[in-house]
């Protein structure tokens, strides 16, 4: 029996600090250093890809579908993206390390999302190509915003119609990609079903030509740059998000207080300690539901999921605790990992 089924309300006043994060970047970092010997064919490329769009047009599945393994979550409710995550998929011709950035943001105008603005065009700047995704239905207003984040000269992005599943008259698509070849000089327009996993060969075939030669960057074994915390963190995110749906508020974040990985006659387990950060006093019973049963049922979820992500048994506790504001609260953000 978990602490949360006990006594959900009752919150750990003091909880133990969080050990120093493992340095899994600087251990991948050494990793790739070794890759400087690996022997890839001639014309083999390299770089970085941005995924941008308005929220809930499906980056993080489409992402997800390209990479073929879980990297980022996805959830019927918008703005559920707000780490960059990275995803690298790693072909016999090319290494795309995917970008993903959070949904460019209009409505609410807190500090996180002005921070989150921000962190778009800088990503923007940075990478090899960009995919701007854009739903079958066509152009909208917030569309429009993200586009125009895009630097007017830029000759790397690529327009990805998106959800094309959900298109009644494929003929539609036509005009939409003329009208948008009128809207900006993209070096491609890609039709696409993440969900249907279609042409998806076609739009890495378009991001593969906008990639530089160069030997991979990352161990091909690898899929994420996130640690098993990070993902573990997203995980409960997820589940609280798919159980809750619209009942849970927009600022809720995780973290992970303690991960102890142990190893006992050869079998290893993981304990670990989560907390569901809450906005407002009102939303905690949300999350907790009646007699505790809604954040057991998150828990549950999430430990299966986790326990398969680290191929070990997985005992977790999961708290809620209110930060009012914590949206709006720079230092706040600073703790949580979203500068
Ligand atoms: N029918 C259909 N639905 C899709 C497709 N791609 C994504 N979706 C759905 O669209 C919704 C949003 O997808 P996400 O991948 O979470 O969208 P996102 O752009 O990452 O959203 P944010 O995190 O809010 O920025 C989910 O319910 C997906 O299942 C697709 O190709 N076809």
């Amino acid at each position: 029996m978990t602490k949360e089924m006990k006594n959900p309300q009752e919150v750990p006043e003091t909880q133990e600090p969080a050990p120093a994060s493992e340095n899994d970047f600087e251990a991948m970092l050494a990793r790739a250093g070794a890759l400087n010997s690996v022997k890839v064919p001639e014309g083999f490329r390299c770089g970085y890809v941005a995924v941008v769009g308005r929220p809930n047009v499906g980056k993080s599945t489409l992402i997800n579908a390209l990479v073929g393994e879980k990297v980022s979550i996805t959830s019927k409710k918008p703005q559920t993206t707000r780490n960059r995550v990275l995803g690298v998929l790693t072909t016999e011709m090319a290494q795309f390390i995917f970008v993903d950035t959070p949904g460019f943001q209009t409505k609410v105008k807190t500090q996180l999302t002005r921070r989150m603005n921000r962190s778009v065009r800088s990503t923007l700047g940075e990478v090899d190509a960009i995919v701007l995704l854009i739903e079958s239905s066509g152009w909208r207003p917030a569309d429009l915003e993200v586009l125009s984040l895009i630097p007017k000269d830029a000759s790397n992005v690529i327009l990805a119609i998106s959800k094309t599943d959900l298109a009644k008259d494929r003929n539609a698509m036509l005009p939409l990609m003329a009208d948008s070849m009128r809207r900006f000089p993209f070096a491609s327009i890609v039709p696409v079903s993440a969900e249907k996993h279609r042409q998806l060969d076609d739009l890495l075939k378009e991001i593969e030509k906008l990639l530089p030669e160069s030997i991979p960057y990352f161990d091909p074994e690898l899929y994420t740059d996130k640690s098993p915390r990070f993902i573990a963190a997203e995980t409960i995110r997820e589940k609280a998000f798919r159980l809750l749906g619209d009942e849970l508020p927009y600022g809720t974040a995780v973290t992970i207080d303690r991960w102890k990985e142990t190893e006992e006659n050869g079998e290893r387990h993981a304990d670990i300690v989560a907390t569901l950060i809450v906005d407002r006093e009102s939303h905690k019973p949300i999350v907790i539901g009646e007699k505790g049963a809604k954040l057991r049922e998150i828990s549950r979820l999430a430990r299966a999921d986790i326990a398969e992500q680290l191929g070990c048994p997985v005992h977790l506790e999961v708290w809620v605790r209110v930060r009012r504001g914590w949206s709006d609260d720079v230092k706040a953000l600073k703790t949580l990992g979203y500068d």
